[in-house]
């Protein structure tokens, strides 16, 4: 069976990676953005907005959007950066053991012209999905190729399928040290994280959390990164977002590692993070 296939996803090319114990995982070229996971099982665990715009006009809502080289408005470019919304190219693709993987490319020649000239760095940057039964791996590479540094943050802002989202529980995080969305900075105090309001936290990362969700049990680890950003908009920022529908904020949370600062990459270096899933479904 082929790792890989190239399909359709609303009116965007994308990358179906299959391993052979039935794992799936769709990646669209614009953005290298995954869009879909399912474990074995042929559950789906990511959600996706029915609202999101699906042709390259915009970035998609939902997924897995790749934020580089900037997080949010940490930095004088576009919101987000322009990896979400910039075609990248299969580099390749393949098996190890039982993980099906493929691997995906952009650098400055892949840029529209004015993103290229807004951000005028020599880099290559790596996304590569690996998947077998319940387990999903993201790598993110990024190398400086020219002669100069620049800076760069980066977060893998994954949207969980969560089921209801009165059913989830984030445990790992007490003890940790965050900052919300109002510059507060506190410290986790329960076991537990709920969800009963807007949520949009940066927590000083522990390597690893687990999320509980309606029928699965995720655990989450990282490595390379520094923070955990947390994310459910909350019923009236969900309202005003208009590619999510009113209720679908009740269906995901997103958590997401994160280097949220940007920080110098020297010339001739390299940076990589990773993010790993292991899915316990619950009987
Ligand atoms: O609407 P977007 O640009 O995709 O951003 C969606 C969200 O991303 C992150 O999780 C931030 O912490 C939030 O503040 C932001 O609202």
């Amino acid at each position: 069976m082929a790792v890989v296939t190239m399909v359709e996803y609303g009116s965007l090319p994308a990358v179906r990676i299959s391993a052979a114990d039935g794992a799936q995982a769709t990646v669209a070229l614009f953005g290298a953005h995954l869009l879909s996971w399912q474990t074995a099982d042929g559950k789906e665990r990511l959600f996706c907005s029915s609202q999101s715009a699906l042709d390259g006009s915009k970035a998609i809502r939902g997924g897995v959007p790749v934020i580089f080289p900037q997080f949010n408005v940490r930095g004088d470019g576009q919101r987000h950066g322009f990896a979400r919304v910039s075609a990248w190219r299969l580099a390749d693709s393949g098996t190890d053991g039982a993980l099906a993987w493929a691997e995906f490319a952009l650098t400055p020649d892949d840029l529209a012209p004015a993103t290229a000239q807004a951000w005028p760095h020599a880099f290559a940057v790596r996304l590569r999905c690996a998947l077998q039964g319940d387990t999903l791996e993201i790598d993110f590479k990024v190398r400086n190729t020219g002669a100069e540094a620049f800076p760069f943050g980066v977060a893998l802002h994954t949207y969980f399928d969560v089921g209801q989202l009165d059913a989830v529980r984030i445990d790992g995080l007490q003890g940790a040290r965050y900052t919300d969305h109002q510059l507060n900075t506190s410290v986790q105090e329960q076991a537990s994280l709920r969800f009963e309001q807007k949520h949009d936290r940066l927590y000083q990362a522990p390597p690893a959390l687990t999320l509980h969700t309606a029928d699965a049990a995720l655990r989450l680890e990282q490595q390379g990164f520094n923070e955990w950003v947390v994310w459910n908009p909350g019923a009236a920022d969900a309202a005003a977002l208009a590619d999510l529908a009113d209720d679908e904020y009740l269906r995901f949370v997103c958590i997401e590692p994160a280097r949220v600062d940007q920080q110098a990459l020297a010339a001739g270096a390299e940076w990589s993070g990773r993010h790993r899933i292991v899915c316990a479904p619950r009987g």
